[in-house]
């Protein structure tokens, strides 16, 4: 049976390489306006279920539910449109666009890289650009090239051209990794803004920063829930310091 009350509803899910199964008969649901982070050992199958969730590997049997549509049988192209926006560990950005021009390019309607003539800078375009680059403390840097952006302000703008694109789910992978402390700070606020009115799934190894961000957490070991809950409970559970914390 299927829990619709939540965003994201992952049910019975599952994925077999030749038999390996990097996920494990998983079961996760996550609300509306929740952070949610997943930590765990290397190997233990967190990358693996963001590619589930965005349709890039395709599960063996279970469910992926999103605002009560399945999500399995869709595409990777298709899963975007339903509202579903995945960052990846290296920023994607075009180096040689501006601040502006890398989060005009990603509006849905904008003109694509490849551009399209008929294409207008409406003032609806123009005011979300500008709001999307104030949330990610690059108002001040709109006309600069993304090349000279610092590691830390490069992960942003990839972050705003997946806001620029109002995601109901966000999913984040290593977000703060490479950063220094005050861009981990600023990451942190960042964070807990965007989850204010849909759900963020991040995964993430820095404990510091899991504690600062997290509304509930997620152990994975061997493509299984180890632990799930509030961070404080599981960091006190026996099970996940001896796999995880206590190395
Ligand atoms: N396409 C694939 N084919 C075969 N094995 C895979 C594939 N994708 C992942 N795996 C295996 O599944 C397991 C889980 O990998 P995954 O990358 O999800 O772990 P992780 O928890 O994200 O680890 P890390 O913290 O190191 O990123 C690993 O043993 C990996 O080698």
């Amino acid at each position: 049976m299927t829990n619709t009350d939540f965003s994201l509803s992952i049910e019975d899910l599952t994925v077999s390489f030749d038999g390996f199964k990097a996920v494990d008969d998983l079961t996760l649901y996550i609300d509306k306006n929740e952070l949610h982070v997943v930590i765990g050992p290397n190997g233990a199958g967190k990358t693996t279920v963001l590619d589930l969730i965005c349709g890039k590997t395709k599960s063996t049997s279970g469910s992926i539910k999103f605002l009560n549509q399945e999500l399995t049988s869709l595409s990777e192209h298709e899963i975007v449109r339903k509202g579903v926006g995945r960052k990846f560990q290296t920023p994607s950005i075009y180096e040689n666009l501006s601040v502006f021009e890398n989060l005009e390019v990603s509006y849905p309607e904008g003109r694509g890289v490849f551009g399209s003539l008929v294409f207008k800078r409406s003032a609806k375009v123009m005011a979300k650009i500008h709001e999307v680059a104030q949330q990610i403390m690059l108002e001040d840097e709109i006309e600069t090239e993304a090349a000279l952006l610092s590691h830390g302000q490069k992960q942003w703008l990839e972050i705003g051209m997946l806001l620029i694109q109002d995601p109901q789910l966000l999913m984040l992978d290593e977000p703060v990794a490479g950063m220094s402390v005050k861009e981990r700070e600023q990451t942190a606020e960042l964070l807990n803004k965007i989850s204010q009115g849909r759900s963020v799934l991040v995964i993430e190894h820095d404990m510091e920063f899991v504690e600062r961000i997290a509304h509930r957490v997620t152990v994975l070991h061997q493509g299984k829930i180890l632990a799930s809950g509030k961070m404080d409970e599981v960091q006190k559970d026996p099970k996940v310091i001896e796999v995880y914390l206590g190395h």
